[in-house]
Parts: C-alpha cells; structure tokens; sequence
C-alpha cells in the first residue's frame, strides 16, 4: 500500500494526563517506552525477575482498569452524551480531521461504555469528494483477526458492511460482498500513556505496522515529520484543491473526562505504544512532539491570518 496523505488513528482507551498546561507541553521522556519489542520476543527473552517485575505491571494495570471501567459504568447517562456530543464535534471540527484523507476508527460499544464514534464515522462514510477539496475520506475499521493479540485495519464503505463478533462488537467481514479481500489500512504513532482492554491488539498492530513499513522501505512513516510546501490543513483553511504528498499518521485518543489520569498513574511495559493526542471533553490536548509542533504551526498559520484555531 502507497502511504499517501494524513492518517488518524482513534484508539478507545484510558489515558494519562500528561501535564497541567496540556496544549504545548511535551510527556517527560522517562514517561516513553524505551523498546519496541513485540509481546512474544519480549516475554521469550526476559528473565523470572523481569517478569516478576512485569508480573506486577500487569497486575496494576488490571487494578487501573477495573477502577476506570467503574467510573465509566457510574457516569451520568445525561452527562455521557454531553460529552459524546462535545468530542465528537471536537473531531469532526479539527482541521487534522477536516483534511485527512484516511482514518482508522474504533466502532464504539455501548455495553464497553466507549465514547461514542457513531456521529464520526457516518461523517467519514458520507464524505464525498467535493470541488473544493476532493476531501473523500477512506476509513478502515479493526478486524480481530485471532486471540494472540493479531488485529487489522480493514476498510469499509457502508455501516452495513459490518457484523457483530463474538464480544458483539461490530467488524467487518474480512472479504467484501463480492468476494474481495477488504483493503488494508495502517496508520499512526505514539507519545502519550494509555491503558487498552489488555488484549494488547493495539500495541501489536502498531508493531507490526513499523516492521512493514521499514520492509516496504516507506519514507519513515511513524516517526519521520514529512512537512512539505504541500501542508494539507493550510489548505483546507484555504478551500484549495490538494494534494497531499507527505505521510504521516497520529493516534488520537477518545477519552470520556474520568478516564483521564493523573500522570504516573498509566503503568506500562516496554511494549506499549503511546498516543499522540487526545480529544476530551474540554477539546484536542497534542502530546507527542509532532501532534505539538502540528498545532502550534496551524495556531500561528491561523492567528496571522486573524482566523482562530480551534
Ligand atoms: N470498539 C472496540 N473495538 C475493538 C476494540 C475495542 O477496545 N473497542 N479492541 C481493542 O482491543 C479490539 C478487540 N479487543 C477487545 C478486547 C477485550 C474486550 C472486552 O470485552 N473486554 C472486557 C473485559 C473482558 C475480561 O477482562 O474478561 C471489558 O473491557 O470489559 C473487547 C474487545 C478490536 N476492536
Ligand atoms: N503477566 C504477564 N506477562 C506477560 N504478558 C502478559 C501478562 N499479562 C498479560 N500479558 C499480555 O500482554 C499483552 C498486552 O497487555 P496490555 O495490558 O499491554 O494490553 P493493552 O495495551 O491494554 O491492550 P491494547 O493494546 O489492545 O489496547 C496481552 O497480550 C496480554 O495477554
């Protein structure tokens, strides 16, 4: 797959509050994960004390989820499509959102109490190409593909071209109704703490889409800042026609206000990978250097042209 265009990737999580003044203030390094192994190569090369030791992370983050998934249960119903509505908006009015071409989306689970993604997705899906623009947005949904953490990113034109699993949650059919193997579709990168299902399907795929992209020799995908003349958001801002040359992806956190924590309180191993921003209630908080120098960069594009950021 060509790697064209801004990606976001929207992870359903419990986050970490990664400062009090949250727009431009970077995570402390110690707070990144400091390898990349994947889960098996990691667990197969430790010895008992450091699996003691991630023994015990585990153990933590067990305890963290529990209290989280106990908070997310007591929130007001009132008060959860509140700020349904209030992140939802925040996404579908970021101009990272307005101008990405490509997007992976959880579908939300009412009974996981996930942020609702319904409002987002039927904008992605409705999105045609315009004159102004051509903004046609492709979006890939997760594929569990088995119980070893294996996940993918599939993409799907139709709500109707989903099927409740086995967690009932909605997934697309591996293969399309006229017997075509959905497309593949990788995104993102990291930089801010979060605590998953602990399937560690997140964390995999982020692996296995690194290792893919160094294969098919891609032009640094996650890591690699690829701004160009071509900046698809001035653009947008701009209502003139584009074309995006540069790739790069973020990961987006959807977090209700009680799964975000204070800082410290996120217990990770080597193996997972961090967000690079968050939309809440309040709005978008970039974390990761990239996320940060993105926003700045608008918010002065904006401010000079006497436009507010959002
Ligand atoms: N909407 C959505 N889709 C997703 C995920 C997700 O978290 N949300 N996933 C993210 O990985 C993957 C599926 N993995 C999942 C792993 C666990 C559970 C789950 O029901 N967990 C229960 C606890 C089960 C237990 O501890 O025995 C829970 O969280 O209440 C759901 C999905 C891919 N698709
Ligand atoms: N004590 C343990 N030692 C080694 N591996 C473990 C241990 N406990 C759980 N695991 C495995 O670690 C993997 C990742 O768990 P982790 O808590 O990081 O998931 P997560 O980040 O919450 O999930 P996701 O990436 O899907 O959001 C899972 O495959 C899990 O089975």
């Amino acid at each position: 797959m060509k790697m064209i265009g801004a990606r976001v990737f929207c992870i359903p999580t419990a986050v970490e509050r990664s400062s009090s003044s949250i727009f431009f203030f970077f995570p402390k390094i110690s707070t990144r994960p400091v390898s990349r192994l994947s889960t098996t190569v990691a667990m197969s090369t430790t010895t008992s004390k450091s699996q003691e030791k991630l023994d015990s992370i585990f153990k933590q983050k067990q305890v963290v989820r529990s209290t989280v998934r106990k908070s997310l249960k007591a929130i007001d119903p009132s008060l959860r499509t509140q700020q349904d509505d209030a992140i939802q908006n925040t996404v579908l009015e970021a101009p990272w959102f307005k101008s990405c071409r490509r997007l992976c989306a959880y579908i939300s689970c009412k009974s996981l109490n996930e942020v609702d993604t319904s409002q987002i997705l039927s904008n992605i899906l409705q999105h045609l190409p315009d004159s102004h623009t051509r903004a046609e947005k492709r979006l890939y949904v997760p594929w569990v593909e088995d119980k070893k953490s294996n996940m993918r990113m599939l993409h799907i034109s139709h709500m109707d071209d989903l099927i409740a699993n086995s967690m009932n949650i909605l997934e697309p059919a591996p293969v399309d109704a006229q017997g075509n193997d959905r497309e593949d579709g990788l995104a993102f990168d990291r930089c801010g703490r979060r605590l998953g299902r602990g399937g560690g399907y997140y964390d995999t795929f982020l692996k296995r889409y690194e290792d893919r992209a160094k294969e098919k020799n891609w032009s640094n995908p996650l890591m690699g800042i690829h701004y160009s003349q071509t900046d698809t958001t001035e653009c947008v801002v701009n209502r003139k026609i584009i074309e995006s040359v540069f790739c790069f992806a973020i990961a987006v956190a959807l977090s209700y206000s009680p799964q975000i924590l204070e800082e410290g309180s996120v217990p990770v191993t080597p193996n997972d990978v961090l967000i690079d921003a968050l939309v809440t209630p309040s709005g978008v908080f970039p974390i990761s250097p990239r996320a940060i120098e993105r926003s700045l960069r608008l918010e002065m594009k904006l401010r000079s042209r006497g436009l507010n950021a959002q």
